[in-house]
């Protein structure tokens, strides 16, 4: 594409898609080819006081040496640029490149990004506009293929249904560093302690029945179960896009986000693109979508990449400190009598393989917190497949062939600093989760 600069005028094509802890999701609307079928999305400031790991800065000199074999990624001075490139040559080689897409850089003026916040605010959550701010003083944004609309050179026209998953973490752990007092972790799923934390600091208002497990099981029958109970309590964990607005899930996450159509409005929302009988689309909706996890098997892909956390935090928090070459505040904190040789031999190990162990957790929290989104086009008689990549599904119910297609989305690259948050939240968690169990079980 020819060098171009987004300005203020440009703005108003530009709508409000979504958004997370650190980004801003924008669809484009307007008539330029460059564009068409993409979105926008532009990284976030964190608000007074709430600000977040290494957000401005570079990669420091320790990263450096952690991601120092991916020669890419060591030229460049400029944060978002490595974002990028670690997506195309660490992800996307990890999750097949045909499921990653990792965008391209475009330019952008100062009163572009003044302008877009501007016309964004009244559709943001009250939560995120109170945690974050579009950051105008970058000089660029990504552009990314918008995963909820079908391409063949044009948009193809036709209804698209999208369901977007965050699965969050899909095994068990199972590292011989885990301490004795914290072994319910080999029991339960993260996912399901947490919960009990975010419902103890009002991050949610209910618990939710969902078990990353089940989808990750490789079981129809287990992975339905989960998609039921993702429906059944969204959080930021699910939603689902018609013709790329949004139509069923929260906007933005959090406990203060809304739930968009619910019941018979969601059901008729499906109507134009499953043909099922009345009041039986939602039900057939969640087959098709269970039926595509399974027979994809696209998360046995992203599962494999999450089990390159084989130390768990309780034994990579050593490594980190060995990287840093400070004393460890863990090892430092353990009572002499808890502290065992499995935690101090790990402070001799040669630097390479602290190094590995660290990186490989690293990646591995990317792919815990990244999310997919599934497009979905039914095909009728002669009707060809947008890309020859693209696959089709069956949905026995309505009788009905789908074209699909699976793409990982958010998969940055997690700041070496925030292992010590890690290691901080993994210990809030399992105590929260084993002081409610205790509660409970003395009422
Ligand atoms: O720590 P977790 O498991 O709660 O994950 C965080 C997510 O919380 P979740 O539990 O999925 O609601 C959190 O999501 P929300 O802000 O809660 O929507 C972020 O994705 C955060 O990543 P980052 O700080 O933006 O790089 C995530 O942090 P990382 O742990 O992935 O760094
Ligand atoms: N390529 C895409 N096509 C369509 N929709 C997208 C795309 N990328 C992101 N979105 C939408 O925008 C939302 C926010 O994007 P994203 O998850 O990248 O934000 P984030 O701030 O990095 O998230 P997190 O809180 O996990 O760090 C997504 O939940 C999704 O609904
Ligand atoms: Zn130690």
């Amino acid at each position: 594409m020819e060098m171009v600069i987004l300005d203020k005028e440009d703005a108003v094509d530009w709508v409000y898609r979504g958004e997370g802890a650190a980004n801003l999701v924008l669809a484009y609307t307007g008539s330029s080819p460059s564009f068409i079928g993409k979105v926008m999305r532009i990284q976030k400031s964190q608000r007074k006081g709430k600000s977040r790991v290494n957000e401005n800065e570079v990669l420091t000199a320790h990263e450096r040496l952690l991601w120092r074999e991916y020669k890419e990624l060591m030229v460049w001075p400029n944060r978002e640029i490595v974002q990028q490139l670690y997506v195309k040559h660490v992800m996307s080689p990890l999750l097949g490149p045909q499921h990653v897409d990792a965008g391209m850089r475009v330019h952008v003026t100062k009163e572009f990004l003044l302008s877009v916040e501007k016309n964004v605010t009244c559709r943001r959550p009250a939560c995120r506009i109170d945690s974050s701010q579009v950051d105008v003083n970058r000089d660029s944004v990504l552009i990314i293929s918008d995963h909820s609309v079908f391409m063949n050179g044009s948009v193809k026209g036709g209804p698209c249904i999208t369901v977007e998953i965050k699965p969050k973490c899909g095994f068990l752990p199972i590292s011989r560093f885990i301490a004795e007092e914290n072994a319910v972790k080999r029991t339960l799923s993260r996912f399901k302690m947490h919960q009990e934390l975010k419902l103890h600091n009002q991050e949610i208002s209910e618990y939710s029945e969902y078990n990353p497990l089940d989808l990750f099981s490789g079981s129809l029958d287990r992975i339905c179960k989960a998609i039921e109970a993702l429906y059944a309590t969204p959080q930021n964990n699910f939603r689902v896009f018609l013709n790329g607005s949004i139509v069923f899930g929260g906007l933005g996450g959090g406990a203060g986000s809304t739930t968009v159509l619910v019941g018979e409005a969601f059901e008729d929302s499906l109507k134009d693109v499953i043909k099922a009988d009345d009041g039986m689309c939602k039900t057939s909706f969640i087959q098709l979508v269970a039926e595509t996890v399974y027979s994809s098997g696209v998360l046995d892909q992203l599962l494999e990449v999450q089990k390159l956390d084989a130390y768990d935090i309780e034994g990579a928090i050593h490594a980190y400190y060995n990287i840093i070459s400070q004393p460890c505040m863990v090892c430092r904190e353990l009572s002499k009598d808890k502290l065992s040789n499995r935690h101090t031999s790990l402070h001799s190990i040669p630097l390479e393989e602290s190094l590995k162990i660290v990186k490989d957790y690293l990646i591995s929290a990317t792919v815990k917190d990244c999310s997919l989104m599934i497009s979905f086009r039914p095909m009728v008689d002669g009707d060809v497949l947008s890309e020859s990549s693209h696959i089709t599904v069956y949905l026995g119910s309505t009788k009905q062939v789908f074209e699909y297609k699976v793409y990982f989305i958010d998969l940055d690259l997690k700041p070496l600093k925030k292992m010590e948050d890690y290691y901080k939240l993994d210990k809030k968690i399992v105590n929260c989760y084993c002081q409610m169990a205790k509660t409970e079980h003395k009422r």
